[in-house]
């Protein structure tokens, strides 16, 4: 009962078992962790005195303690971004020509590489060249592993799988926390040296795990190799290679491929202007990507500290951790819900919180005068102790809202609107902007808030600029984001074609068989097959009865290919049986 409510009951009427493909994709779903893990680490590490010690050269603050220089810090932070960015562009040219398994595996490899580095640096340049390598690891891994999990995943658990990802992200970040404060008492390098090290463990048992996983089938068809494809789909779903409805899952993967394929072409130039709409798409995953930064969670990550600081909390550490504490639980709920309330309705809902939560802190800030100064510490006025009470609690509720709705679903979403032919680059690409707007948001926000020339003196009025970038995303997501829980990759490939507006798309029932379209010969539009097979072929988004292919649906169909006669036969005589996953 509690598994239909969240949308998870797998249909009757699915062939062969979807245990496997699930277990999969929550295990690779673990590379969340590194991803989390390793943009957690630095900032306690960058409190350590002994990571100091090592790494300073001699700069003193303005009390003569002798520390690392702010330019330092910033280069020091800077490395893993630009090596993430890079890493997120990287990751489609070897996604798409070794694979993504292969390439998920390489990434590690290179951030392993890198993590060696820091382990061993002892000085600055070192640890650059560690952290530039780790960072392009991380970004690639960030790519692959949500685009792994969606062309391996039953439709009606896909969404589910992606946000695991983040929850290893959030994960990933609570431990680097958690590891940060036991360590940072050790004397010696240990302190900020375990850390680091730490992240191999789980690099090693992600690259195990990963030589024995399947390469996806869908990369298997775009690469043409069809009976590796059959044999990975043979080991995810369960079934027999030579099963019906395996047959007919690869043959509807494979005649969609063709004819995204005939519609334009798979170049970069094309995640901008090809068919079907992938300029919508490919701006809908970047604005996606964008906007997550741009509601100012990891300001909160960052920066959040100073609050609790302002608000008479003895132990801003702990808080700290507080925080990550809701960052990780409340990714929960966002995981339950993804497939019962759908995409759009969690992201509108988590955007409208988020968007009253920054809008309150901005303007209790603004109401109260700005008697904290960000970034200078404490205030006993109890007027602004209040406040910042106040504060901590709509910040507590608005990483709620980030973490089960915005955290996970961008992930979900941009793993699942392009067409096979381009999803490795216009993934890469959104992502990359996830990258380039997390490094913006760090390092360009303190100039935002800080008083003084040359800075833009906003203070925690900053909340209204993220307060207005929620609104945004609501109608962003209203108008741009379409529905995508509960149907196969290839059907959402229809619903772009067929659906003009997104607020339409949740009532969406797909009809087209790719297949058929092949057969018949489909024209680049589209129009002719679509308005031959109409209507014939309807299985429902929501029933868990519902059939793609009718016997009726598939007979009314004249077969080009002998080969496809068989197959029909074949699945006319096991009835009727979901084939789109
Ligand atoms: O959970 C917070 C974390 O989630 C991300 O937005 C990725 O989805 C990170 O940039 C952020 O640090």
């Amino acid at each position: 009962m509690a598994k239909l409510a969240m949308g998870w009951s797998k249909p009757d009427n699915v062939a062969g078992s979807s245990a496997p493909a699930i277990l999969i994709g929550i295990f690779v779903a673990t590379g969340g962790l590194l991803f989390g893990y390793d943009t957690g680490a630095i900032n306690g590490i960058l409190g350590m005195d002994s990571f100091t010690r090592q790494f300073n050269t001699g700069y003193t603050n303005a009390e003569g303690r002798v520390t690392m220089s702010p330019s330092e810090i910033a280069i020091i932070v800077a490395m893993l971004s630009a090596g993430t960015f890079v890493g997120a562009l990287m990751a489609a040219p070897i996604g798409d020509y070794l694979g993504r398994r292969l390439s998920i595996l390489i990434s590690i490899g290179i951030f392993s590489f890198g993590v060696i580095f820091q382990v061993c640096a002892n000085k600055i340049p070192i640890l650059l060249v560690g952290r530039f390598f780790a960072g392009q690891g991380v970004g690639a891994v960030s790519v692959l592993v949500p685009l792994y999990q969606s062309e391996m995943a039953p439709k009606w658990i896909r969404g589910t799988l992606v946000c695991a990802y983040q929850l290893s992200i959030t994960l990933g970040l609570l431990a680097a926390a958690v590891v940060n404060i036991l360590t940072s008492k050790l004397h010696g390098s240990s302190a900020y040296r375990i850390p680091m090290g730490l992240q191999l463990t789980w690099a090693c048992v992600l690259s195990l795990g990963l030589l024995i996983m399947p390469e996806t089938p869908r990369f298997l068809i775009k690469n043409g190799q069809k009976e590796a494809a059959a044999l990975s789909l043979s080991r995810l779903r369960r079934l027999d290679i030579t099963h019906p409805a395996l047959i007919e899952e690869l043959h509807e993967i494979e005649a969609n491929h063709e004819y995204e394929m005939a519609l334009s072409a798979d170049s970069y130039k094309d995640i901008f202007f090809g068919s079907p709409h992938l300029g919508r798409r490919t701006l809908t995953g970047c604005g996606l990507q964008m906007l997550q930064q741009l509601t100012g969670v990891n300001f909160i990550m960052y920066y959040g500290t100073v609050f609790f600081v302002g608000a008479n909390v003895s132990n801003p550490f702990t808080i700290s951790l507080v925080m990550q504490i809701i960052n990780l639980v409340s990714t929960i709920p966002g995981l339950l819900v993804v497939e019962s309330w759908g995409r759009r309705k969690l992201l509108i809902v988590g955007a409208v919180g988020m968007a009253i939560c920054q809008l309150t802190i901005a303007s209790v800030t603004t109401a109260i005068g700005d008697t904290r100064n960000l970034g200078h510490g404490q205030d006993n006025d109890p007027k602004a102790v209040v406040g910042n009470q106040i504060l901590i609690i709509f910040v507590a509720i608005y990483v709620f809202f980030f973490a089960a709705s915005w955290g996970p679903v961008t992930w979900v979403v941009t793993s699942e609107i392009y067409p096979l032919k381009v999803r490795a680059k216009a993934m890469s690409v959104s992502t990359a902007s996830n990258w380039l707007l997390n490094f913006g948001i760090a390092y360009g926000t303190p100039y935002m808030v800080e008083q003084g020339q040359g800075y833009g003196g906003l203070g925690a009025r900053v909340f209204f600029v993220w307060g207005a970038f929620c609104i945004v995303a609501i109608f962003f997501v209203y108008c741009m984001v379409y529905e995508t829980s509960k149907i196969s990759l290839e059907q959402i490939d229809e619903m772009y074609e067929r659906v003009s507006y997104a607020w339409n798309s949740k009532s969406f029932e797909p009809s087209w068989s790719f297949q058929q379209m092949r057969d018949l010969g489909f024209s680049d539009s589209g129009v002719q097959p679509q308005q031959e097979t109409q209507h014939e072929l309807e299985p429902s988004r929501s029933s868990s009865t519902g059939t793609t292919h009718t016997d009726t649906g598939i007979s009314n169909i004249t077969a080009s290919s002998s080969a496809h006669d068989h197959d029909t036969k074949l699945i006319n005589q096991i009835g009727a049986v979901d084939f789109s996953y």
